[in-house]
């Protein structure tokens, strides 16, 4: 576990940024579950309130509009002052409004994994990831690199490379509370 910059609060929300699949959503509901926080998964809240799985807003609504719905749900929620655990989509957090609400209004975790880790869970992403669908290996990779210098823009960084998401979960809650 990597603490990035420092952070003042213990009452802020708990946000989990980072690539598909690197386990933001596993690890958020078991760090909410552990410290009896109220968990908020932005892509599930999303489909809630649109009943739509996210692939199909994808399809049918476009990706802009998908980006306006993470955005606006997310500034709401880090306004709210019951603090919360709040796990993004993986693209949320390249949108700077975004970014600035985290950073300004929670504890931001960066879940990080490696490439040759991530490659390993692409069957478990392939078919529910609309940013996956037709691209070579290559183009993810890219975008993968492409996006790491944005989430490093957070408090903590933790590896979910050689890690299962409990022990992840583990770490994250023991380095809050010696925070
Ligand atoms: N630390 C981990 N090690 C191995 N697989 C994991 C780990 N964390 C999550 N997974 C698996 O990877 C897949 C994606 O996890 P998920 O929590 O949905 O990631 P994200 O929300 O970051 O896209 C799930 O099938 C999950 O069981
Ligand atoms: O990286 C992205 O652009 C996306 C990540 C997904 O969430 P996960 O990171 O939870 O898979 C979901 O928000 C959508 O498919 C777009
Ligand atoms: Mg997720």
């Amino acid at each position: 576990m990597t603490e990035n910059i420092d952070i003042s609060s213990h009452d802020k929300h708990i946000v989990f940024i980072g690539f598909m699949g690197a386990g933001k959503t596993t690890i958020g509901q078991l760090v909410a579950k552990k410290l009896h926080r109220d968990f908020i998964d932005i892509d599930h809240e999303i489909e809630r309130i649109h009943q739509m799985p996210v692939s199909a807003i994808f399809q049918e609504l476009g990706e802009a509009s998908f980006r306006k719905m993470e955005r606006e749900l997310i500034v709401a929620l880090c306004s709210e002052t019951r603090s919360k655990i709040l796990s993004l989509g993986g693209g949320a957090y390249m949108q700077e409004e975004v970014r600035k609400a985290c950073l300004a209004n929670c504890i931001v975790f960066f879940i990080d994994v490696s490439w040759d880790s991530w490659k390993e869970r692409i069957p478990l992403l392939i078919d529910t990831r609309p940013i996956l669908q037709n691209k070579t290996l290559d183009q993810i990779e890219e975008l993968f690199l492409s996006r790491q210098s944005t989430y490093a823009m957070s408090h903590y960084t933790i590896s979910s490379s050689d890690m299962d998401a409990e022990t992840a979960a583990n770490q994250i809650v023991e380095s809050l509370k010696q925070a």
